[in-house]
């Protein structure tokens, strides 16, 4: 057990899936896993053990935002040996391109800042995905007929945005879309030595202001972490 994960030895598989919500992590284990079963519950944060194709898989809430985040990825790697870690979240498009219910592979994550800002200090630390991963995961997709936008997001601190400026400086330089945990789960993977990516799907868009109604969520979520799971095991 640590400070935040009440799960035993073991109970942690070494493939990891994180979505922001709790519940999330729930849905996606009774709909995904066989036998998947509680293993963290502490301050609501619910963590799921069970098996995908035969393979042990965990799905893991990470909370919202960087610091959250950082706590269960670095909990989940030093204390329980959690080796590839997939954050499975919703996201704002930044382009007219990317449209609702796509599906974005973070290549890398832009961020103001992050909790790793006091580790790295003057270091401009770029974020970035684990290689294998993204390739697979762009494999997985495809195979399966869906199409994805691989590139830069940003990862932000705050949902209220009070900085059009920032907005446009971003879309004009290509950044897909906004989402709040990415580039902090690339930092600790990269500290620790796992492999990191970040499959999300677009939520609402920023520029058209349209946004997926709840009762469509479910089925645009399930090909972002049937994507995720493939892309662990490829
Ligand atoms: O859908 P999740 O994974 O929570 O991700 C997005 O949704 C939350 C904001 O509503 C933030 O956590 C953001 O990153
Ligand atoms: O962080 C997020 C997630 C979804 N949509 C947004 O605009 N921001």
């Amino acid at each position: 057990m640590t400070v935040h994960i009440g799960a035993q030895p073991g109970d942690i598989a070494p493939t990891v899936l994180m979505p922001g919500d709790p519940y999330r992590a729930r849905w996606a284990a009774e709909t995904f896993l066989k036998d998947a079963r509680l293993v963290n519950e502490v301050r609501g944060m619910l963590g799921y053990t069970g098996t995908w194709n035969g393979n042990p898989v965990t799905i893991h809430g990470s909370g919202m935002g960087m610091p959250s985040l950082s706590i269960y990825a670095n909990e989940l790697i030093r204390d329980y040996g959690a080796k590839t870690l997939i954050r499975v979240g919703s996201a704002g498009a930044m382009q007219d391109h990317v449209k609702i219910r796509d599906v974005v592979l973070a290549q890398t994550a832009t961020t103001l800042s992050t909790p790793s800002a006091g580790i790295f200090r003057e270091l401009n630390f770029a974020p970035c995905a684990d290689f294998g991963l993204l390739a697979a995961a762009h494999r997985v997709a495809g195979d399966k007929g869906i199409t994805t936008h691989v590139g830069n997001i940003y990862s932000s601190d705050v949902f209220y945005d009070e900085r059009p400026d920032l907005t446009e400086i971003m879309t004009r330089h290509g950044v897909l879309c906004v989402e709040m945990e990415a580039a902090e789960l690339y930092n600790v993977c990269a500290r620790h030595g796992a492999r990191a990516l970040a499959v999300l799907t677009i939520s609402d868009h920023l520029i058209t202001h349209e946004a997926l109604p709840s009762s469509e969520r479910e089925r645009s979520f399930g090909e972002m972490i049937e994507i995720a799971l493939g892309a662990a095991f490829a």
